[in-house]
């Protein structure tokens, strides 16, 4: 289980800007929660803050019960933490296979193994195994790579930042049936930022950030009808 409590983080650009505002989340295991929001209103920062990448100036964050509000990135990915970025990191010198070899920790998994996490991610096998991991690959083709890294690492907390980022039209049919299955077969828990309806549609909770704050959060079957009508409350915290 994954705890915020009182999470807020400052940031000095010429005056104290306050970008997450005493933000209180409970995701418990097996939980599939997609938080969505406004541009700009912290989710990215936040996410960053739960794998470990910025610390809040303020609140705890805890893990099953064990404070590591002030573990490193490093620590917070051996405790089971699983990060997917916006803008996937490029890895020159490694393959595709190396990286889902390193991802899922298993150095007897087999190209058949392998080929099926990038299937699941709608690359054909054939054509990536062996490619390296630089800068000729576009930025959709990185990302589906960095998810099927995700999944091979399978880990009980797996955070995935605008998983459609990038991903086009036609691929992004596949994606969405890479996390229901995700849904189905997972018994950590899954916290994904998005915008997508069709993401939100899949969710058991979500969480709406705006402003920094957390102004709604609750089951799919409540949240999202207010979302999909447009509510502008339902971003705006009851301003309206
Ligand atoms: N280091 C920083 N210094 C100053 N402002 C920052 C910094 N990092 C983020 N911000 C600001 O904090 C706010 C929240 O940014 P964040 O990237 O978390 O939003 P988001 O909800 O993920 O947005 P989007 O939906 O556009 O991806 C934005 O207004 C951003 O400009």
């Amino acid at each position: 289980m994954l705890q915020l409590q009182h999470i807020s983080l400052q940031v000095e650009d010429g005056a104290n800007r306050e970008i997450l505002k005493d933000v209180n989340l409970t995701v418990d295991d097996g939980r599939f929660v997609v938080i969505t929001g406004p541009n700009g209103g912290g989710k990215s920062t936040l996410a960053k803050v739960i794998a470990g990448i910025l610390a809040p100036t303020e609140g705890r964050i805890l893990l099953d019960g064990r404070d590591i509000t002030q573990a490193s990135i490093t620590e917070r990915a051996k405790m089971g933490i699983g990060f997917a970025f916006q803008q996937p990191v490029r890895f020159k010198g490694l393959t595709v296979r190396d990286l889902i070899t390193l991802a899922a920790g298993d150095e007897t998994l087999s190209d058949c193994d392998i080929g099926r996490y990038l299937r699941s991610v709608g690359l054909c096998p054939r054509d990536y195994i062996d490619r390296e991991a630089n800068a000729s690959l576009s930025g959709g083709e990185m990302k589906r790579i960095e998810i099927a890294m995700v999944l091979a690492r399978k880990t009980p907390l797996t955070i995935f930042d605008e998983p459609e980022a990038g991903i086009d039209l036609w691929s992004f049919g596949n994606l969405i049936d890479v996390f229901a299955d995700l849904r189905r077969e997972t018994e950590g828990s899954v916290l994904i930022i998005s915008h997508q309806e069709r993401i939100l549609n899949i969710a058991d909770e979500i969480v709406v950030l705006s402003g920094g704050s957390l102004t709604m959060h609750g089951p799919k079957d409540e949240i999202l009808p207010g979302l999909l009508r447009g509510d502008r409350c339902a971003f705006c915290r009851g301003e309206e």
